[in-house]
């Protein structure tokens, strides 16, 4: 059986999400925004994020990229499972994802988003863990930085399992 750590509790989750949410609706003020959600593991904080945006206009979407399968490691190879269906053209885009880990999901991701020609584009994650980085990409919105260690809970799996945990655990095989 695998052990399980608890990383990030809920109050902390709830009060991160809080935090970045204002930050966000600071910063689109009078803007109008299009969070673009990576499934599947961002489903559970992109609910809770949008929730607390206090903008008047937002528009969701949600694409979905895969890499990891039923292993702790990225195969490095990214499949573009779901397209986004809004045209983002002009517009300005938030992606939001679970966790950041190598990078290359979400280096993937902004390439292919950039050939839709949005006015800008910026990154919000749950997670911002570096220890595996590979690709360069910036996190302009993190709610949380995790040194290291495989994470499950909160819409995070490993082989589709535990996404459903309310808190983020650090799990060991
Ligand atoms: O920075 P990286 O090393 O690329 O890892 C981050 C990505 O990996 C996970 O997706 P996964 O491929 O597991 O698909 P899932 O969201 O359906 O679980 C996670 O949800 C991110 O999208
Ligand atoms: O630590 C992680 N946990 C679950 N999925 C992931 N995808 C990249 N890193 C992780
Ligand atoms: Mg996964």
């Amino acid at each position: 059986m695998p052990e399980f750590t608890p990383v990030i509790k809920k109050n902390d989750i709830q009060r991160q999400t809080v935090r970045i949410a204002k930050i966000i609706s600071d910063d689109y003020q009078g803007r109008e925004l299009v969070l673009v959600g990576v499934l599947k593991g961002a489903f559970i904080f992109l609910a809770d994020l949008v929730r607390q945006l206090t903008l008047e206009k937002v528009k969701i979407d949600f694409l979905q990229a895969s890499s990891y399968g039923a292993d702790t490691i990225s195969s490095g190879n990214i499949v573009l499972k779901k397209d986004i269906d809004v045209d983002i053209r002009g517009k300005d885009v938030l992606v939001v994802e679970d966790i950041v880990d190598t990078g290359l999901t979400l280096a993937y991701l902004i390439r292919h988003l950039k050939r839709m020609s949005p006015g800008s584009i910026k990154v919000c994650a749950m997670i911002d863990k570096r220890e595996r980085r590979k690709a360069a990409v910036t996190v302009d919105y993190a709610c949380s930085t995790v040194p290291e260690g495989f994470l499950v809970g909160y819409g995070l799996d490993y082989a589709e399992y535990y996404r459903n945990l309310p808190e983020i655990y650090h799990m060991k095989l």
